[in-house]
């Protein structure tokens, strides 16, 4: 990624949903590692989840969708979302996660159809023509060749992998996208790829985002606003613009933006111009 880069952000559709986390407690044993955490995110809106290793952002997400049980706090979807209880099958369908790794997340011995095809048995959406319909649309969407669903995730790029693991979660139309280091994994070119995958894919959809990065540039690039997480607890807020324009307040937020920067690289060199041709 290039320079941090402020961004707008799609007008909120109808139905749009946000999501609503107040005094978030998450703990392994003695471990305490979110810490009555609260935070919003406004109908079609996307955050960026920020911090060193160890903040806690991780089990923030999971936290969310469930996959880890919270001692204390309450998660609600707000706006159209509002009434889909965690936990519910509504608020399955309605939130999906999307992981790092997509060679993880994607089970080895079965094909992409088969991956596709599984949300929505659980969910009974694959009777008839719906299937059909569901999968050749989810492929199309993540920009997926159709000749490559009855390949298994080895015979696979990264890239390949990861938009299978989108098409996975976009399938069951949700409003509100997870993503924990969606690109992490992946090649710088490739990255900047399923970047824009997102981004559009977030304006078609009005999809809402919460997005856990270690690269400030990425966040900045797909989320209007940004949390900043040291110690399992939020220490900072700010939107993308005041992230780009550098100079925060908060120190753990300029520690993250001067590892940015350290990281950045530099522009390569312009060629020089050829040597003028003799009249
Ligand atoms: N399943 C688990 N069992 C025990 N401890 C855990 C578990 N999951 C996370 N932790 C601990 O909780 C803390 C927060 O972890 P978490 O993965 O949420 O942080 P993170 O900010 O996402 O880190 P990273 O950026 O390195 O992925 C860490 O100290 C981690 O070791």
């Amino acid at each position: 990624m290039g320079a941090l880069s402020a961004v707008g952000g799609p007008p909120p559709v109808p139905g749009a949903t946000g999501l609503a986390v107040t005094g978030l407690r998450v703990a392994f044993g003695d471990h305490v590692a979110v810490d009555d955490l609260s935070f919003t995110l406004p109908p079609g809106g996307s955050l960026g989840l920020v911090g060193g290793s160890g903040s806690g952002k991780s089990s923030v997400l999971r936290a969310v969708c469930g996959l880890v049980r919270a001692q204390a706090g309450q998660v609600a979807l707000t706006g159209g979302g509002a009434g889909a209880a965690p936990g519910s099958a509504a608020f399955r369908r309605r939130v999906q996660m999307v992981f790092q790794d997509p060679y993880g997340s994607l089970h080895p011995r079965q094909t992409v159809d088969r991956q596709l095809a599984e949300p929505l048995a659980i969910h009974r959406l694959d009777r008839g023509a719906a299937r059909e319909a569901r999968i050749e649309r989810a492929l199309a969407e993540v920009g997926l060749d159709p000749g490559l669903r009855f390949r298994y995730p080895h015979q696979l790029s990264g890239g390949q992998r990861q938009r299978v693991a989108i098409a996975r979660a976009l399938i069951l139309e949700p409003n509100l996208l997870l993503l924990d280091e969606p690109t992490s994994a992946l090649d710088a070119s490739v990255q900047a790829e399923v970047l824009n995958l997102l981004d559009a894919l977030r304006q078609r959809r009005g999809l809402a985002f919460v997005m856990v990065s270690h690269d400030l540039a990425v966040v900045a690039h797909l989320c209007e606003d940004l949390v900043v997480m040291a110690r399992g607890r939020v220490v900072d807020r700010l939107g993308a613009a005041a992230l780009a324009a550098g100079g925060a307040a908060c120190a753990e937020t300029r520690a993250l933006q001067e590892a940015a920067a350290g990281f950045r690289r530099p522009a390569p060199p312009v060629p020089a111009p050829p040597p003028a041709m003799p009249a």
